[in-house]
C-alpha cells in the first residue's frame, strides 16, 4: 500500500476553495516535489495529510506503517520567550536526550541543544525543525519550502542535508520547492498543482509539459514565472471544480 492515498480531495478554508478533487499518492522511499505559484494550495495539501486541515470531501488514508516527520513553512517562536533547542525538541512531547542529539547530528545541528531558539541563524532554525522532523524516525518527510529565508549555498547545505537523512532513514521525500534544479534533478516525480493537479509525472515528462512551461519558462524569466503562473492553458470543467491533467496527464 502506498504511505499516502489521497482521492478527490476538496478543501474549503474559510469560504475560499484551496483545493478541488485532488488524486494524489506517495509510495515508499520515493522524492517528490510539487510545484506551483504563491496560493495554489501547496501547504494546504501539506497540512491535510498530516491532519491539521480536514477536508470538505474525499478521503486521504494512510497506511497502518507510514509515520510522519513534518518540517513546517514557517514558525514563529517569541524571541522574549527563553526556550531552548533541547526544550523545543522536547515539546509537545518529551524525548530521551540520546534521541535528540541523534536527531540533531542527523540534521547537522549538532551541538546547539543549549542555544536559545531565538538566537539561532536561519539556517540553524530550519535544521532544527528538521531536526525534530527526525524524532520519531519518519518513514515520510514533508518538508514546506525549507530553505525559505536561506541564502544559496544555505539553501544547497539544507538540501545536501535532506537528501542525506533520506540515505539514511531510507525515507520517503515530500516537499515544496521553488528551486528549479532541485525539482529537475532531485525529484523521482513533481506534481504540479494551482488548486487541483494541473499536471504531474517524472521530471523530464512534467518539463516538456505545456502548464510545466507556462510556470517555469526558462532562465531568470523561467523562476519569476514559478511565481507568476502565466495560465496559458484551457481549464475543462474547472468551474466545477473537476480534475484536469491537460497534456500533462502521462503519470
Ligand atoms: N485560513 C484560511 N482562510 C481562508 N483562506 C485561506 C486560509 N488559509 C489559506 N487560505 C487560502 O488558500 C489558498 C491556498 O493557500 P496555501 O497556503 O495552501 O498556498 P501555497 O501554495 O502553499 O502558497 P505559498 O507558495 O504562498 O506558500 C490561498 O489562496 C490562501 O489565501
Amino acid at each position: 500500500m502506498s504511505l499516502i492515498s489521497i482521492s478527490n480531495l476538496s478543501v474549503r478554508l474559510g469560504g475560499h476553495q484551496a483545493l478541488s478533487n485532488v488524486d494524489f499518492s506517495i509510495e515508499k522511499g520515493e522524492i517528490v516535489t510539487l510545484v506551483g505559484p504563491n496560493g495554489s494550495g501547496k501547504t494546504t495539501l501539506l497540512r491535510s495529510i498530516i491532519g491539521a486541515i480536514k477536508p470538505s470531501k474525499g478521503t486521504i488514508l494512510r497506511d497502518v506503517d507510514t509515520r510522519i516527520g513534518y518540517v513546517p513553512q514557517s514558525l514563529t517562536i517569541d524571541a522574549t520567550l527563553p526556550l531552548t533547542v533541547q526544550r523545543f525538541l522536547n515539546l509537545p512531547v518529551r524525548h530521551s536526550r540520546a534521541s535528540i542529539n541523534e536527531a540533531l547530528d542527523q540534521a547537522g545541528a549538532d551541538g546547539l541543544q543549549a542555544r536559545q531558539m531565538s538566537a539561532l541563524s536561519g539556517g540553524q532554525f530550519q535544521r532544527v525543525l528538521l531536526a525534530r522532523a527526525l524524532l520519531d524516525k519518519p518513514n515520510l518527510l514533508i518538508l514546506d519550502e525549507p530553505t525559505t529565508g536561506l541564502d544559496q549555498p544555505g539553501s544547497a547545505a539544507l538540501y545536501r542535508q535532506i537528501e542525506e537523512v533520506r540515505q539514511h532513514l531510507g525515507s520517503a521525500v515530500l516537499m515544496v520547492s521553488h528551486e528549479l534544479h532541485v525539482v529537475m534533478s532531485a525529484s523521482d516525480r513533481v506534481v504540479c498543482l494551482n488548486g487541483h493537479v494541473c499536471c504531474h509525472g517524472a521530471p523530464e515528462i512534467v518539463a516538456s509539459a505545456p502548464e510545466y512551461r507556462a510556470l517555469f519558462g526558462s532562465g531568470t524569466q523561467g523562476a519569476l514565472a514559478l511565481y507568476r503562473h502565466d495560465h496559458d492553458h484551457h481549464h475543462h470543467n474547472h468551474a466545477d471544480g473537476s480534475h484536469e491533467h491537460g497534456e500533462c496527464d502521462h503519470a
